[in-house]
């Protein structure tokens, strides 16, 4: 996608000690000598991890100092804080203009939302779609600027909002759908691709599956070329790069960088011009909250925004997108856990509750509906959450209402495979909470129960790649 991937290794070629580094990470290259706070040789994002060595997509070359030892900073994501802050800005200053300045007062209660009684009939792409399903599509289509979807765990909630952006591109809509999470974003990416529906990706490339690179912005730019003149660049550039590996004398070097440098210009020019076109003729553009702030949509209004998983996201972060159109649906449960609030004084002050959830109790059924079918639990693991929390109105698919791990291929009935739900209670076992040196709890002997119980499940035939060991605390993964 027009990155320069650069791996890095440690100058022992052993494998690398214990670190921090995530993918996704924005990182700083430095000489390994240069003091705290000097210039960076260049910022990218990390790529690809192994034991031994770390790739990091870089927008350019580093220019000179990759022959010396080098260092890899951490960085905090600064523009996803400054984004994020600039949309609160624009909030406090009051949306008098632009696309959501009907929308705005309607998200902080100060005008009611205008509901249409009227079902609208639609002939759904996925025929599967259940009852409850059915209904809410219909509900959202009738939305005039405000709709809940109401999706507790496993009850088609992506497969809802996948088919309500379906019937909006059919009715000629231009859609912003976002998530918070990257991975969220692409899984509606992945759903959306087989019905061909005019969409773009917009992120950074060594942030997405690897399945949805071909809808991001980069490759379509790449492939779309609307300028012959871009790709002639590139080649020459490319051709460039070959030279510039084989040059041994400095002053050439400089040169064929130089020129790298005047052709990566011209280049990103007509580049910017493809961006627009891509941009213009999608249906439907998907990004994460924060990158819905890209200077890329500066000039695009949609008609309706979609956030998935809008009960886990950040309010702030809900409304850089938010503030792009007229309409919008939210896709959630604020019954489920909300995003850690770090600042105590920001969770005083009401961010502590998500927009979702807020909306919820201002408007109710008014704007909003639930979906009601689960199809990921057995019933007996839906019923406890589902009296506690769904006021009983969930009910279990029938294809998962009574499966059981005995009925998986291979997999043997016994004392492990036979409870749906097993609580093993390791009170007064002598199993004691510890700290680590970043004050993430662990205990060693619930992961030593968790690992005997993996270890049965083996035993009775249970694949090891279809179990799944989930813990709060990350120093409970790494012991
Ligand atoms: N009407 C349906 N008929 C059959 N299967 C369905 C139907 N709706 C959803 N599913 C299946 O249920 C599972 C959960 O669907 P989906 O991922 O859309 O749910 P979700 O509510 O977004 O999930 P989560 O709880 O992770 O947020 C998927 O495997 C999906 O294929």
């Amino acid at each position: 996608m027009g990155k320069t991937l650069l791996e890095f290794q440690s100058t022992k070629g052993d494998v690398l000690p214990a670190h921090k580094f995530g993918t996704h990470d924005v990182v700083v290259l430095k000489p390994n000598k240069a003091d705290v706070g000097s210039p960076s040789l260049g910022q990218g994002v990390v790529y690809r991890l192994k034991d031994s060595s770390i790739t990091v997509a870089f927008e350019d070359i580093p220019e000179d100092g990759l022959n010396s030892p080098l260092r890899l900073e951490k960085v905090a994501n600064e523009i996803t804080f400054r984004r994020m802050k600039d949309a609160l800005i624009q909030l406090s200053k009051g949306v008098h203009k632009g696309p959501a300045a009907d929308l705005v007062p309607v998200l902080f209660g100060e005008k009611s939302p205008t509901v249409s009684k009227k079902e609208v009939p639609f002939t759904p792409f996925n025929s599967n779609l259940d009852h409850s399903q059915r209904n809410a599509i219909s509900k959202a289509l009738s939305s005039k600027n405000l709709f809940l979807l109401h999706g507790p765990p496993g009850t088609g909630k992506t497969t809802t909002v996948v088919e309500i952006i379906l019937q909006e591109v059919k009715r000629g809509s231009k859609i912003l759908a976002c998530a918070a999470s990257n991975i969220a974003v692409d899984n509606i990416v992945e759903r959306l691709v087989p019905h061909r529906v005019k969409l773009v990706r917009l992120g950074h490339p060594a942030r997405l599956l690897p399945q949805v690179l071909e809808s991001a912005l980069d490759a379509q730019v790449l492939r779309g070329d609307n300028s012959a003149l871009a790709k002639d660049i590139r080649k020459e550039m490319k051709a460039l790069n070959g030279k510039l590996l084989k040059a041994k004398d400095r002053n050439t070097k400089r040169d064929i960088r130089k020129e790298l440098r005047t052709l990566s210009k011209e280049e990103r020019k007509r580049q910017q011009l493809a961006v627009t076109d891509v941009i213009k003729n999608a249906d439907v553009v998907l990004t994460t909250l924060t990158g819905a702030s890209s200077y890329k949509l500066d000039s695009t209004s949609f008609d309706l925004v979609i956030i998935d998983e809008a009960a886990q996201a950040l309010e702030i972060a809900c409304w850089i997108a938010l503030l792009k159109g007229s309409r919008c649906i939210l896709a959630g449960d604020h019954l489920q856990l909300p995003p850690t609030i770090q600042s105590a004084e920001a969770e005083r002050k009401g961010l502590g509750r998500t927009l979702f959830e807020r909306l919820a109790g201002l408007y109710g059924d008014e704007v909003m509906a639930m979906l009601t079918v689960q199809y990921r639990m057995h019933e007996l693991i839906m019923d406890y959450s589902s009296k506690e929390l769904y006021d009983s109105k969930l009910k279990a698919h029938s294809s998962v209402a009574g499966h059981m791990l005995y009925d998986l291929d291979n997999v043997q009935r016994s004392s492990s495979t036979e409870p749906t739900l097993l609580l093993v209670d390791i009170a007064g076992c002598d199993m004691e909470e510890k700290k680590d040196e970043e004050d993430s709890t662990l205990n060693e002997g619930e992961a030593d129960v968790a690992i005997a119980h993996a270890r049965r499940l083996i035993q009775s035939g249970v694949l090891p790649s279809d179990i799944g060991i989930i813990t709060p605390y990350a120093a409970q993964v790494r012991d």
